[in-house]
């Protein structure tokens, strides 16, 4: 079967340190109530980009401390435009134990391929771990081609990507020119036409607490019972529209709260929950998970 990865999401004080209990909760609700076949550490949905190395650190030792002794797998998305960061972060978790590390195409200051690829070269270097290259367009402006893919992939340690793109073309293209490489899809209101592309598994924010629903769509796909996938992902993307439109890395945590995990806040700059978002978020869980 197809697996299935929440995206970890950090839990904050409010003052915006790192809760460390709230984040261990959240690991645990994914393995224990989700049943998750992984999470994604470090990423977009963790607030990765707003923390310090040395914070970095720390929730990579807490998530594969929680997970100790389940079988989940854990990525680790270790990608920063500081590539010293990246390295030393490639080598931190490589130590800890993670099998596979992941990493965002270097941002902000629109890098040549030929950079791109020196930094993917470059953090696997001197790690024994593989890596799967974190695409994410829409946030970092960095479009990759078919043919940039193949030269990335050239390096036998760089073993697939974490697809979180809107353009199903190029994905059919992937796919089709890389049967051997690890497509993880991440857009969850887009699963059902990316399983349809015959990708090897999901990431995404919304698994944190709508895994069961995902998971079905995934059986039924398989299953060969299209309507009923159909059927489910209608129903995820009426949830993760709501979600979208509340503000979706606080309505997460807000609905997680209501399920009894203690998901903290986020940090500045993201703006605290308002009243409003509150109230939103409190007619998101009653709607789906009530
Ligand atoms: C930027 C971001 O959070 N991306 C996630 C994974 O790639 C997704 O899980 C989205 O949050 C989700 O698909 C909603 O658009
Ligand atoms: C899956 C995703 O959103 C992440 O990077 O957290």
């Amino acid at each position: 079967m197809k697996k299935l990865y929440a995206a970890l999401m950090t839990a904050f004080d409010e003052s915006g340190n790192i809760d460390e209990q709230g984040t261990r909760e959240m690991v645990r609700y994914n393995i224990d109530v989700n049943q998750i076949d992984g999470l994604y550490v470090g990423g977009s949905t963790g607030e990765n980009f707003m923390l310090g190395t040395a914070e970095k650190k720390r929730v990579f030792e807490i998530a594969i401390d929680e997970a100790k002794g389940s079988n989940i797998d854990l990525i680790a998305q270790v990608g920063s435009p500081n590539l010293h960061e990246a390295k030393e972060l490639a080598k931190y978790v490589t130590d800890l134990g993670y099998e596979t590390i992941s990493a965002v195409t270097p941002f902000y200051y629109n890098f040549n391929f030929e950079e791109i690829k020196h930094y993917y070269d470059e953090i696997v270097k001197d790690v024994d771990t593989k890596l799967v290259v974190y695409s994410i367009p829409a946030l970092t402006g960095v479009s990759l081609s078919l043919d940039n893919f193949a030269k990335l992939f050239e390096n036998e340690k760089i073993i697939g990507v974490k697809y979180t793109n809107a353009d199903f073309y190029l994905l059919e293209r992937l796919r089709d020119r890389f049967p051997d490489k690890l497509i993880l899809s991440g857009f969850d209101e887009m699963l059902l036409p990316a399983l349809a592309l015959d990708v090897d598994g999901a990431i995404g924010s919304t698994f944190n607490i709508n895994a069961q629903k995902a998971k079905a769509e995934i059986s039924a796909f398989e299953a060969g019972d299209i309507d009923k996938a159909r059927k489910l992902q209608h129903e995820s993307n009426d949830l993760i529209t709501d979600l979208l439109n509340n503000g979706i890395y606080a309505t997460l945590k807000l609905v997680l709260q209501e399920l009894g995990v203690n998901a903290g806040y986020t940090r500045e700059p993201m703006a605290k929950a308002t009243p409003e978002v509150k109230a939103g978020a409190k007619k998101i869980y009653e709607k789906y998970f009530k």
